[in-house]
Protein backbone atom coordinates (compact mmCIF):
# COMPACT_ATOMS: atom_id res chain seq x y z
CA UNK A 1 0.00 0.00 0.00
CA UNK A 2 1.16 3.23 -0.40
CA UNK A 3 0.82 5.84 1.77
CA UNK A 4 1.59 9.49 0.21
CA UNK A 5 2.13 9.77 -2.93
CA UNK A 6 3.22 12.96 -4.96
CA UNK A 7 2.12 14.01 -8.61
CA UNK A 8 4.29 16.21 -10.60
CA UNK A 9 4.18 18.61 -7.84
CA UNK A 10 5.38 21.91 -8.27
CA UNK A 11 6.14 25.37 -6.62
CA UNK A 12 7.61 28.11 -8.62
CA UNK A 13 8.30 31.26 -6.41
CA UNK A 14 8.41 34.02 -8.88
CA UNK A 15 11.36 33.06 -11.31
CA UNK A 16 12.22 30.09 -9.15
CA UNK A 17 11.39 26.52 -9.34
CA UNK A 18 11.81 25.58 -5.74
CA UNK A 19 9.97 22.08 -7.08
CA UNK A 20 9.71 21.60 -10.22
CA UNK A 21 7.42 18.49 -11.08
CA UNK A 22 8.07 15.90 -9.10
CA UNK A 23 6.35 12.27 -8.27
CA UNK A 24 7.41 9.79 -6.03
CA UNK A 25 5.32 7.14 -3.89
CA UNK A 26 5.96 6.44 -0.34
CA UNK A 27 5.22 3.43 0.64
CA UNK A 28 3.13 2.58 3.74
CA UNK A 29 5.32 1.65 7.35
CA UNK A 30 8.97 2.28 5.20
CA UNK A 31 11.21 5.03 5.58
CA UNK A 32 11.59 7.35 2.53
CA UNK A 33 13.83 10.06 2.60
CA UNK A 34 14.73 13.28 0.60
CA UNK A 35 18.57 14.07 0.07
CA UNK A 36 19.92 16.70 -2.05
CA UNK A 37 21.98 20.04 -1.89
CA UNK A 38 21.22 22.73 -0.12
CA UNK A 39 18.24 25.10 -2.03
CA UNK A 40 17.57 21.42 -3.78
CA UNK A 41 13.76 21.27 -2.60
CA UNK A 42 13.76 19.10 0.32
CA UNK A 43 11.96 21.42 3.00
CA UNK A 44 9.46 23.17 0.32
CA UNK A 45 8.49 19.51 -0.56
CA UNK A 46 7.71 19.43 3.14
CA UNK A 47 6.21 22.62 3.42
CA UNK A 48 3.72 21.37 0.23
CA UNK A 49 2.54 18.66 2.45
CA UNK A 50 2.14 20.67 5.82
CA UNK A 51 0.21 22.38 3.25
CA UNK A 52 2.05 25.98 4.16
CA UNK A 53 2.41 26.25 0.70
CA UNK A 54 0.24 26.02 -2.34
CA UNK A 55 1.65 24.26 -5.01
CA UNK A 56 1.55 25.72 -8.61
CA UNK A 57 0.75 22.42 -9.98
CA UNK A 58 -0.12 18.43 -9.18
CA UNK A 59 -1.43 16.23 -6.35
CA UNK A 60 -0.47 15.22 -3.05
CA UNK A 61 -2.37 11.98 -2.48
CA UNK A 62 -2.26 10.14 1.18
CA UNK A 63 -3.79 7.26 1.62
CA UNK A 64 -5.71 7.12 -1.18
CA UNK A 65 -7.45 10.82 -0.52
CA UNK A 66 -6.56 14.01 -2.15
CA UNK A 67 -5.01 16.49 0.41
CA UNK A 68 -3.67 18.96 -2.10
CA UNK A 69 -6.20 21.54 -0.97
CA UNK A 70 -6.66 20.10 2.19
CA UNK A 71 -6.22 23.81 4.99
CA UNK A 72 -2.90 23.13 7.27
CA UNK A 73 -5.10 22.72 10.74
CA UNK A 74 -6.97 19.50 9.16
CA UNK A 75 -3.17 17.65 8.20
CA UNK A 76 -2.92 16.29 11.61
CA UNK A 77 -6.53 15.39 12.10
CA UNK A 78 -5.98 13.33 8.77
CA UNK A 79 -3.05 11.49 10.48
CA UNK A 80 0.11 13.88 9.45
CA UNK A 81 2.51 14.97 12.01
CA UNK A 82 5.88 17.34 11.50
CA UNK A 83 8.97 17.63 13.39
CA UNK A 84 11.21 21.16 12.58
CA UNK A 85 14.51 21.90 11.60
CA UNK A 86 14.89 24.34 14.61
CA UNK A 87 12.82 22.48 17.71
CA UNK A 88 9.63 24.36 19.24
CA UNK A 89 9.10 23.36 22.21
CA UNK A 90 7.52 25.86 25.39
CA UNK A 91 10.32 26.27 27.31
CA UNK A 92 9.09 27.31 30.51
CA UNK A 93 6.42 24.44 30.51
CA UNK A 94 7.30 20.67 31.37
CA UNK A 95 7.88 17.57 29.18
CA UNK A 96 4.55 16.82 30.40
CA UNK A 97 3.08 20.25 29.80
CA UNK A 98 4.42 19.81 26.22
CA UNK A 99 3.07 16.56 25.00
CA UNK A 100 0.08 17.61 26.43
CA UNK A 101 -0.22 20.87 24.48
CA UNK A 102 0.50 18.96 21.41
CA UNK A 103 -1.69 16.36 21.75
CA UNK A 104 -4.98 19.06 22.48
CA UNK A 105 -3.60 21.51 19.62
CA UNK A 106 -5.03 18.61 17.27
CA UNK A 107 -7.86 17.63 19.06
CA UNK A 108 -11.48 18.61 18.09
CA UNK A 109 -12.89 20.52 20.83
CA UNK A 110 -15.95 22.16 21.84
CA UNK A 111 -15.62 25.13 23.79
CA UNK A 112 -18.95 25.14 25.33
CA UNK A 113 -18.23 21.29 26.43
CA UNK A 114 -14.91 21.75 27.84
CA UNK A 115 -16.03 24.30 29.93
CA UNK A 116 -18.62 22.23 31.44
CA UNK A 117 -16.29 19.28 31.86
CA UNK A 118 -19.15 17.11 30.14
CA UNK A 119 -18.76 13.07 29.85
CA UNK A 120 -17.71 13.00 26.29
CA UNK A 121 -14.96 15.90 27.06
CA UNK A 122 -13.62 13.40 30.50
CA UNK A 123 -13.12 10.59 28.16
CA UNK A 124 -11.07 12.35 25.64
CA UNK A 125 -9.44 13.88 28.54
CA UNK A 126 -8.29 10.35 29.45
CA UNK A 127 -7.91 9.51 26.19
CA UNK A 128 -5.28 12.51 25.63
CA UNK A 129 -3.28 11.19 28.89
CA UNK A 130 -2.89 7.71 28.04
CA UNK A 131 -1.81 8.89 24.68
CA UNK A 132 0.53 10.98 26.45
CA UNK A 133 1.58 8.06 29.07
CA UNK A 134 2.26 5.67 25.77
CA UNK A 135 4.81 8.03 24.19
CA UNK A 136 6.63 8.80 27.72
CA UNK A 137 7.39 5.11 27.94
CA UNK A 138 7.78 4.71 24.21
CA UNK A 139 10.43 7.08 23.95
CA UNK A 140 12.20 6.24 27.67
CA UNK A 141 11.13 9.75 28.66
CA UNK A 142 9.90 9.05 32.22
CA UNK A 143 13.17 10.71 34.14
CA UNK A 144 12.67 13.71 32.33
CA UNK A 145 8.34 14.03 32.43
CA UNK A 146 8.31 17.34 35.10
CA UNK A 147 11.57 18.81 33.91
CA UNK A 148 11.46 22.41 32.25
CA UNK A 149 12.41 22.47 28.34
CA UNK A 150 14.82 25.13 28.99
CA UNK A 151 16.47 22.41 31.25
CA UNK A 152 17.09 20.06 29.19
CA UNK A 153 19.79 19.19 26.94
CA UNK A 154 19.96 19.54 23.36
CA UNK A 155 19.74 16.01 22.03
CA UNK A 156 16.64 15.15 25.04
CA UNK A 157 14.61 18.39 23.44
CA UNK A 158 15.22 17.09 20.00
CA UNK A 159 13.33 13.32 21.31
CA UNK A 160 10.79 15.38 22.94
CA UNK A 161 10.01 17.24 20.49
CA UNK A 162 9.91 14.02 18.22
CA UNK A 163 7.36 12.69 21.35
CA UNK A 164 5.07 15.92 20.60
CA UNK A 165 4.51 14.86 16.96
CA UNK A 166 4.11 10.71 17.90
CA UNK A 167 1.23 12.36 20.73
CA UNK A 168 -0.94 13.18 17.53
CA UNK A 169 -0.75 9.69 16.58
CA UNK A 170 0.21 10.53 13.03
CA UNK A 171 0.38 7.30 10.47
CA UNK A 172 2.77 9.94 8.34
CA UNK A 173 5.56 11.60 10.48
CA UNK A 174 7.23 13.81 8.65
CA UNK A 175 10.97 14.60 10.09
CA UNK A 176 13.23 17.43 8.74
CA UNK A 177 16.73 16.85 9.79
CA UNK A 178 16.58 15.10 12.41
CA UNK A 179 20.60 14.50 13.37
CA UNK A 180 21.05 18.15 12.90
CA UNK A 181 22.78 19.41 15.77
CA UNK A 182 22.78 16.08 17.23
CA UNK A 183 26.31 13.81 18.93
CA UNK A 184 27.20 10.39 17.40
CA UNK A 185 25.75 8.98 20.16
CA UNK A 186 22.71 10.76 20.20
CA UNK A 187 22.49 9.75 16.04
CA UNK A 188 23.09 6.70 16.61
CA UNK A 189 19.92 6.36 19.03
CA UNK A 190 18.03 8.27 16.54
CA UNK A 191 18.86 4.95 14.09
CA UNK A 192 17.20 2.93 16.75
CA UNK A 193 13.86 5.10 17.61
CA UNK A 194 13.34 5.98 13.80
CA UNK A 195 13.24 1.96 13.23
CA UNK A 196 11.04 1.33 15.79
CA UNK A 197 8.34 4.05 14.91
CA UNK A 198 8.46 2.05 11.55
CA UNK A 199 8.58 -1.45 13.03
CA UNK A 200 6.44 -1.23 16.28
CA UNK A 201 4.47 1.84 16.08
CA UNK A 202 3.93 0.80 12.06
CA UNK A 203 4.28 4.85 10.91
CA UNK A 204 5.59 5.84 7.86
CA UNK A 205 8.50 7.72 8.37
CA UNK A 206 8.90 10.50 5.07
CA UNK A 207 12.34 12.40 6.71
CA UNK A 208 14.84 15.19 4.65
CA UNK A 209 18.69 14.43 6.32
CA UNK A 210 21.89 15.47 4.96
CA UNK A 211 23.68 12.79 7.43
CA UNK A 212 24.18 9.55 4.62
CA UNK A 213 25.50 7.62 7.66
CA UNK A 214 21.83 7.92 9.31
CA UNK A 215 20.26 7.87 5.66
CA UNK A 216 21.90 4.67 5.45
CA UNK A 217 21.41 2.99 8.32
CA UNK A 218 17.36 4.04 8.18
CA UNK A 219 16.34 4.31 4.90
CA UNK A 220 14.20 1.86 3.07
CA UNK A 221 14.47 4.25 -0.01
CA UNK A 222 15.95 7.48 -0.73
CA UNK A 223 14.34 10.00 -3.07
CA UNK A 224 17.28 12.95 -4.43
CA UNK A 225 16.88 16.28 -5.57
CA UNK A 226 18.66 18.84 -7.23
CA UNK A 227 17.32 22.34 -8.30
CA UNK A 228 13.97 21.14 -7.99
CA UNK A 229 13.92 17.99 -9.93
CA UNK A 230 14.12 14.18 -9.01
CA UNK A 231 17.71 13.41 -9.73
CA UNK A 232 17.73 9.66 -8.50
CA UNK A 233 15.38 7.12 -6.54
CA UNK A 234 16.39 4.25 -5.30
CA UNK A 235 18.10 2.12 -2.15
CA UNK A 236 20.61 4.14 -0.14
CA UNK A 237 23.52 2.41 -1.76
CA UNK A 238 22.39 2.96 -5.08
CA UNK A 239 21.59 6.38 -4.60
CA UNK A 240 24.65 7.47 -3.00
CA UNK A 241 26.68 6.36 -5.46
CA UNK A 242 24.83 7.45 -8.80
CA UNK A 243 27.26 9.84 -10.99
CA UNK A 244 24.35 12.22 -11.18
CA UNK A 245 23.82 12.51 -7.27
CA UNK A 246 28.04 12.39 -7.17
CA UNK A 247 27.73 15.43 -8.88
CA UNK A 248 24.72 17.45 -7.50
CA UNK A 249 27.00 17.06 -4.21
CA UNK A 250 30.39 18.35 -5.75
CA UNK A 251 28.14 21.38 -6.78
CA UNK A 252 27.13 20.16 -10.29
N1 LIG B 1 9.51 31.42 0.58
C1 LIG B 1 10.39 31.40 -0.44
N2 LIG B 1 10.46 32.42 -1.32
C2 LIG B 1 11.34 32.39 -2.34
N3 LIG B 1 12.18 31.39 -2.59
C3 LIG B 1 12.14 30.33 -1.76
C4 LIG B 1 11.26 30.27 -0.64
N4 LIG B 1 11.47 29.10 0.01
C5 LIG B 1 12.42 28.46 -0.66
N5 LIG B 1 12.84 29.21 -1.72
C6 LIG B 1 13.87 28.81 -2.70
O1 LIG B 1 13.52 27.54 -3.22
C7 LIG B 1 14.68 26.73 -3.40
C8 LIG B 1 14.53 25.44 -2.59
O2 LIG B 1 14.66 25.73 -1.19
P1 LIG B 1 14.47 24.66 -0.05
O3 LIG B 1 14.56 25.38 1.26
O4 LIG B 1 13.27 23.84 -0.29
O5 LIG B 1 15.77 23.76 -0.24
P2 LIG B 1 16.34 22.62 0.69
O6 LIG B 1 16.67 21.49 -0.21
O7 LIG B 1 15.44 22.36 1.82
O8 LIG B 1 17.70 23.28 1.22
P3 LIG B 1 18.44 23.16 2.65
O9 LIG B 1 19.12 21.83 2.63
O10 LIG B 1 19.41 24.30 2.59
O11 LIG B 1 17.41 23.31 3.73
C9 LIG B 1 15.87 27.59 -3.01
O12 LIG B 1 16.38 28.18 -4.18
C10 LIG B 1 15.25 28.62 -2.10
O13 LIG B 1 16.01 29.80 -2.11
Amino acid sequence: MIALEARELALHFGGIKAVDGISFQVPERSVFTLIGPNGAGKTTVFNLISRIYEPTAGRLIFEGRDITTVPPHDIARRGIARTFQNIELFENATVLQNLLLGRHAHAAGNVVAELMFLPGVRRREIAHREAVERVIDFLNLEPHRDTLISGLSYGVRKIVELGRALCTEPRLLLLDEPSSGLNPEETDDLVFWIQDIRDILGITVLMVEHDMGLVSKVSDHVLALNHGQVIASGTPGAVKSDPQVVKAYLGG
